[in-house]
């Protein structure tokens, strides 16, 4: 890229001895003229070295600390999954777009998580929040994005497209700074609630250390990190799923009749129950490795000079780890191009995993939410299925199966019929 030289890792065998192997000097993540624009080097998805260590461990702490207590993230993904089979039910078996309620869904769970609340969906400020999510995920994968990077200076001033993605960062940013506005005004350090709370009290604890990177341009960044990775992924996934069951009935059916014979019908459906659905999670794990949203995955910057496969690659190479080629690598799935729940089955019907899964990549940098998505994927999907049975519209005849590019694969926007059960 530029001048800089770039390696691809093709295969699982090469992802894992670059990502697994030699996490370490492969957990760089090159800054390139667009994103040192529009976002610096702040927070985790785009640091490295020391401010990516420091970030990326606390956040790490403050969500397993989620995992307990009332306001659990499993009760508030609940919550959204009940909010969302209610919107669902509300059209009454029309034809819809289920996108938007999706969207709001996963978005209103991150929003709990980081600002302590969730929003209507008639909120105007949270509609634009969403909004500029979107275009921020969208906009890196279009030409506009590679011309900026091209010629950045000239783009930096030149009236173009290009300048919306920058107002909507803008606002973002000032979306976030506000919140921490507001937390300050009523923050008391003995009873934090969310991940402002509990950032602030980590400014506090270390205001001292001259080694801290806690500070309130890398909390800004952090929130937005965690708004953009955790709703786009999740909620596109989440439409993926939608749409291979509008292909495939007969696997619909399937995991309606393992969720009817496992969980009572008003049972509140927990991560846990996953373990008693072996097929449900079979799918689930197909539906993540056959629309492969992620698609060649994220690049890294070597830290120091390292080889991988015996091939030497030095310090500053940029490293693609092409996941694409893992969770299609024909030496570890048996028909890679189908979409077959069997990859993640033995002969009697038990779930077994395959190591060349590697959705949400690998190593020290693997994705941050990988639990997050995989509590909100299950809860979701099991409730939606549990709750109604998805049809094409009268007249639609083909499913389009076809992704629209971006930083994250989405399908084409589609209709269907939600009918109780
Ligand atoms: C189906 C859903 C998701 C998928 C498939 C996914 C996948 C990925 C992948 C492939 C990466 C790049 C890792 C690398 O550098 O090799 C990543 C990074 C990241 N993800 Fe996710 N993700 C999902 C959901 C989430 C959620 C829900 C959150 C937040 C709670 C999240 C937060 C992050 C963050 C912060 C990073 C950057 C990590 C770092 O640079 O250290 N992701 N994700």
């Amino acid at each position: 890229m530029g001048q800089t030289p770039v390696v691809v890792l093709n295969g699982y065998k090469a992802i894992k001895d670059g990502l697994i192997n030699h996490s370490e000097e492969l957990s760089g993540r090159p800054l390139t003229p667009f994103y040192r624009d529009m976002m610096g080097e702040k927070g985790i998805f785009l640091t490295s070295g020391h401010t990516w260590k420091q970030q990326r461990r606390f956040v790490m702490t403050f969500l397993k600390s989620l995992a307990l207590g009332k306001r659990s993230l499993e009760h508030r993904i609940q919550e959204e999954s009940r909010h969302l089979v209610e919107v669902f039910a509300r059209k009454k078996g029309k034809p819809f777009n289920p996108r938007i309620p999706i969207v709001h869904a996963v978005a209103n769970v991150m929003c709990a998580v980081v600002f302590g609340h969730r929003f209507s969906t008639e909120d105007d400020s949270f509609n634009r929040l969403i909004k500029a999510i979107n275009f921020v995920i969208y906009y890196q994968a279009t030409i506009w994005g590679r011309m900026y990077d091209a010629f950045s200076w000239l783009m930096h001033h030149l009236p173009g497209p290009h300048q919306k993605v920058f107002v909507y960062n803008d606002f973002m940013h000032n979306f976030v700074k506000n919140k921490i506005q507001s937390h300050k005004e009523r923050w008391k350090a003995e009873d934090p609630q969310d991940l402002i709370d509990f950032y602030l009290a980590q400014i506090e604890k270390t205001k001292d250390d001259p080694t801290s990177t806690f500070n309130e341009d890398n909390m800004v960044q952090t929130v937005d990190d965690l708004l953009l990775a955790g709703t786009e992924a999740t909620s596109t996934i989440v439409c993926w799923a939608l749409l291979y069951m509008l292909q495939y009935p007969d696997i619909q059916e399937k995991v309606q009749k393992e969720l009817e014979a496992v969980l009572e019908p008003s049972q509140l459906i927990h991560y846990e129950d996953r373990k008693k659905l072996p097929y449900t999670n079979a799918v689930i794990h197909e539906i993540l490795r056959y629309s492969n949203i992620t698609a060649v995955g994220t690049p890294r910057q070597c830290m120091k000079d390292t080889a991988v496969l015996g091939f030497p690659i030095e310090k500053g190479t940029i490293v693609l780890p092409n996941l694409h080629s893992a969770v299609y690598d024909s030496e570890h799935w048996e028909t890679p191009q189908k979409f077959n729940p069997s990859h993640f089955l033995d002969s009697h019907g038990n779930f077994v995993n395959n190591e060349a899964f590697l959705p949400f990549s690998a190593g020290h940098r693997v994705c941050l939410g990988e639990q997050v998505a995989r509590t909100e994927f299950f809860i979701i999907f099991a409730n939606l299925l549990r709750t109604f049975t998805f049809h094409l519209p009268e007249g639609v005849k083909e499913v389009n199966l076809d992704y629209i590019l971006g930083a994250v694969l989405q399908p084409h926007p589609y209709k269907l019929l939600a009918a109780p059960r």
